[in-house]
């Protein structure tokens, strides 16, 4: 492809740099990362947190970059070898670049953002359409599914070369929908400003990446991109009603001019009326202008409802008939350690694994269990190195406010020294026990259980690795925890 059709008319700035030969320039392939650079591509320099892509112009070069982006400014200090264009936002250029060089994406794509809950809403709308016969996809933290393909995650929000890949692929391969997660990282860093929305959704906004941006206003703002920078004008824009931050969403959609379709007990679109929890499930009763369903949700939490109706609203907002979307949630399966009931034991204490690592997804998965815990609730969790510090204190209260017997763990430490990280949490987790080694800990509280106890193992989710320092040992709350079991 030659780099003059790669940005088309979204980058007149580049435009008018393009004369004569350099608008020919052919581009074998398109990288943010001088180290992967292959002789024919063009390399796209960023600034990031750590480094600035600036510096490895001369690195690229070397590899046999034929052509280079950066930002306005930058490309008179870069050596010449190829042609270097400056951009006012070389981010943008990526993944619209991106976008145009591997070309294809489904016909339907969805994301949906906010602190909790977006790989669960993307996961039950993918469910919901592949219910309807819809060849459906999400993209997301727990990876890749789509019919016949199943993939581990890295990213939640990939980078735009490896999505725009990865849209590619899907809708090589047939893929006519697709609901991916849009992470407030992945809104700022501009990774999906290459992706065609039908529709997008909000769940919530609680404390989360605190280390990442300034303030809470700067983590919503980032959020609200999806709306006022990516989904279309007049498009659905599908909002959780109930959360302290949703007049804000919906205040960002309307003013993008977006069809707003608010979700929730305070809902217009889909309104709930009333809710019964069981212990493994729950029924509701929601009302969609004059219709009214019951719908069954055979999912433990409160908060799944909120996911389900959040997702029930996208799919309804491409195409899916209400009575459809709601009678696929019956089927519905929670994503891969979301609440999700590992075991139990003889006496049936139930034991499950949980994604919270954060405050409010911690508050919330307590208070859920609290309901049909007739004993103790139990919780081991830590948290996670080179990551918001701001956050320990705060769950370790939590926990100890909400659980019974709270177990102090490590969760990927990563570069940080696995005690100090405790000791933070500890500092506010009082009568809590500080046990390090993950395995040991699940041991331990697996150990401790009666009858009408619940143990929640936070924090991993559908991870399969410990990190600590730089490497990744093999770990999986699912697997400790049925050894556990297994041996009582
Ligand atoms: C903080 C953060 O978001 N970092 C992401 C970001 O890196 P960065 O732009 O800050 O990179 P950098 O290291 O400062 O380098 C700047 C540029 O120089 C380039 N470089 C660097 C060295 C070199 O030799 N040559 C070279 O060209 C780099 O490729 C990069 O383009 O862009 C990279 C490429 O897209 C990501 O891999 C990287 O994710 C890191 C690994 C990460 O851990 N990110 C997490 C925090 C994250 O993004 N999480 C969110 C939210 C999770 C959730 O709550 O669900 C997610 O979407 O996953
Ligand atoms: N709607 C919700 N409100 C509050 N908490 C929730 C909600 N949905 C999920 N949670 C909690 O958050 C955890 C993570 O859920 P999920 O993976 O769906 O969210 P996420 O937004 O994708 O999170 P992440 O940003 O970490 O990928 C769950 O295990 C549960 O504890
Ligand atoms: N996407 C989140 C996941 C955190 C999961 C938790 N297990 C941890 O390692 O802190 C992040 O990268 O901040
Ligand atoms: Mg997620």
């Amino acid at each position: 492809m030659k780099i003059k059709d790669l940005a088309g008319a979204a980058f007149p700035e580049l435009s008018v740099q393009l004369k004569g030969a350099s608008s020919d320039i052919e581009i074998a392939g398109i990288t943010a990362d001088s180290r992967q650079v292959k002789p024919g591509d063009l390399f796209v320099a960023v600034a990031g947190t750590k480094a600035n892509g600036a510096a490895y112009i001369a690195d690229a070069l070397s590899r046999g970059a034929a052509a280079v982006i950066t930002a306005a400014g930058a490309e008179a200090e870069a050596e010449a070898g190829a042609p270097v264009f400056g951009l006012s936002e070389p981010r943008r250029f990526l993944a619209k670049a991106a976008a145009a060089f591997y070309g294809r994406q489904p016909e339907t794509m969805v994301a949906v953002t906010g602190t909790a809950g977006k790989t669960s809403v993307a996961s039950f709308t993918r469910q919901i359409w592949a219910h309807s016969g819809l060849a459906a996809a999400m993209i997301g933290t727990t990876g890749v599914v789509a019919p016949g393909r199943n993939d581990y995650g890295s990213l939640t929000t990939p980078d735009p070369v490896s999505l725009h890949k990865l849209l590619a692929e899907l809708a090589d391969a047939g893929v006519t929908h697709a609901a991916m997660e849009a992470s407030s990282h992945g809104l700022d860093q501009r990774r999906l400003d290459g992706v065609r929305l039908a529709a997008a959704a909000f769940t919530n906004l609680g404390r989360d990446h605190m280390d990442y941006h300034p303030t809470v206003e700067h983590y919503m703002a980032s959020k609200m991109r999806l709306f006022g920078a990516l989904l279309p004008k007049g498009a659905p824009a599908v909002i959780f009603a109930d959360d302290q931050w949703s007049d804000q969403a919906v205040a960002a959609a309307r003013k993008a001019g977006q069809d707003v379709r608010t979700v929730g007990r305070k809902g217009e679109f889909i309104t709930l009326k009333r809710v019964e929890h069981f212990r493994h499930k729950q029924s509701a009763e929601v009302h969609v202008g004059d219709d009214i369903f019951e719908i069954h949700v055979p999912l433990a939490g409160d908060f799944q409802i909120a996911n389900a109706l959040v997702a029930a609203g996208l799919a309804m907002s491409t195409g899916i008939g209400a009575k459809a979307a709601f009678s696929a949630l019956e089927k519905l399966q929670g994503a891969s350690g979301r609440l999700e009931l590992v075991g139990h034991t003889k006496d049936g204490a139930l034991a499950y694994v949980d994604y919270a690592h954060k405050p409010d997804a911690l508050e919330n998965v307590l208070t859920s269990v609290r309901p049909f815990t007739t004993g103790r609730i139990i919780i081991v969790f830590g948290c996670g190195g080179d990551r918001d510090k701001g956050k320990r204190p705060i769950m370790g209260e939590i926990a100890t406010r909400l659980a019974d017997v709270v177990i102090v763990t490590d969760d990927n430490p990563r570069s940080e020294v696995p005690e100090v990280i405790r000791a933070e949490i500890m500092a506010a987790a009082k009568g809590a026990t500080e046990i390090g080694d993950r395995a040991e800990a699940i041991r331990t509280a697996v150990g401790m259980l009666k009858s009408g106890d619940t143990l929640i193992v936070a924090g991993k989710g559908h991870e399969e690795g410990q990190t600590v320092g730089s490497v990744t040992l093999p770990f999986s709350d699912h697997e400790e925890v049925r050894k556990a079991l297994g041996g009582l």
